[in-house]
């Protein structure tokens, strides 16, 4: 029997700061972040197939299907299932629509695996719990424990210590500087600095703007002088930065109104949309523990 979980949220995180503390011996960077979840991300929809296939049923430009993180999540959790159930055939048909932009330090990508761990989980009846999956989503790369957790976290170690911390309520604008950012790049750039001095997640909360700054921006800007360009004038209007290693930037705002105020301004040559802060994943209520 095919059962189905369809309009699945994948939302998009921002770093509202991020500090590189330290490498560790892998290469591997320490890093402090507070994650902040937002209402704007990809959809993903799911069909279960009782043949083992897993099947992505829409492409994605760029990506072969055997290194999409939807593949790989779903082909990781089916192991896990195999184990658990050996006489069953675990399967599925997923479907992407994609709104983040790839590269872009939203976290598309591990979100999206996020969720196919989420909702195969359930469709599965695999029983994992959420540390489980959050193990699991680490080998897919280091932003994925965090969209398992699912809510707004003070992050440590590689980016998988976490911690719920509180947030305000605001909104973001954010622009797309038009420019895909390899991580990778970044993060191997003799001009990147590795030695903030750590903070304490007390020194974070209540902060009102977004407190720190990004280690990551210095580099991403000298590589990809749109983000600067992109960073240069939304500063014009709040403390605006970086998320992740770009490409894109943001700015929060109280009000949607003034967030709509700077949307209209926005040069055309960049994309740009608004957001709103949220405090839990959407799919949170489908893993109880
Ligand atoms: C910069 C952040 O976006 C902050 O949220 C993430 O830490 C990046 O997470 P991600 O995209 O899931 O990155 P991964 O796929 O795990 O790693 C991509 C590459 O970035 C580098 N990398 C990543 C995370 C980290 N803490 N230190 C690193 O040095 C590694 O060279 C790695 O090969
Ligand atoms: N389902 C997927 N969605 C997006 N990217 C994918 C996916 N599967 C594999 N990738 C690869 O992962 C790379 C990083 O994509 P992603 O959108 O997660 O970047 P990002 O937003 O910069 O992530 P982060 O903030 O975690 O650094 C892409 O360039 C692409 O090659």
């Amino acid at each position: 029997m095919t059962l189905t979980l369809n309009n699945c949220p994948a939302p998009a995180k921002l770093n509202l700061f991020l500090h590189v503390t330290g490498r560790r011996a892998d290469g591997y960077h320490l890093l402090q972040s507070v994650f902040q979840l937002i209402d704007r991300g990809d959809v993903l929809h799911f069909a279960t197939r009782d043949d083992a296939h897993i099947r992505r049923s829409t492409e994605l430009a760029g990506v072969p299907e055997e290194s999409d993180l939807i593949v790989r999540a779903a082909k990781l959790l089916q192991t896990a299932a195999a184990q658990k159930n050996p006489n069953k055939n675990f399967g599925a048909d997923i479907a992407i629509e994609k709104n983040l932009p790839m590269g872009g330090g939203l976290g598309g990508g591990s979100s999206d695996a996020a969720t196919t761990l989420l909702a195969l989980n359930h469709l599965w009846q695999v029983g994992l719990t959420r540390a489980e999956l959050m193990a699991l989503g680490l080998q897919l790369g280091a932003d994925v424990p965090f969209f398992i957790f699912g809510q707004n976290a003070f992050a440590e170690g590689i980016g998988e210590a976490l911690v719920a911390v509180k947030t305000p309520d605001r909104w973001f604008v954010v622009i797309e500087p038009g420019v895909s950012v390899p991580t990778q790049k970044i993060f191997s750039s003799s001009e990147l600095t590795r030695d903030t001095k750590p903070v304490k997640i007390s020194d974070f909360s209540g902060a009102q703007d977004c407190f720190g700054k990004n280690d990551l921006q210095v580099v991403a800007e000298k590589l990809f002088p749109p983000v600067a360009e992109a960073i240069k004038w939304l500063r014009q209007y709040g403390d605006a930065r970086m998320t992740g290693s770009g490409a894109c930037v943001f700015c929060p705002f109280e009000q949607e109104q003034q967030a709509d105020a700077v949307l209209a301004t926005v040069p055309t040559h960049w994309k740009a949309w608004k957001a709103k802060a949220i405090k839990h994943h959407p799919l949170a209520y489908l893993q109880q523990s």
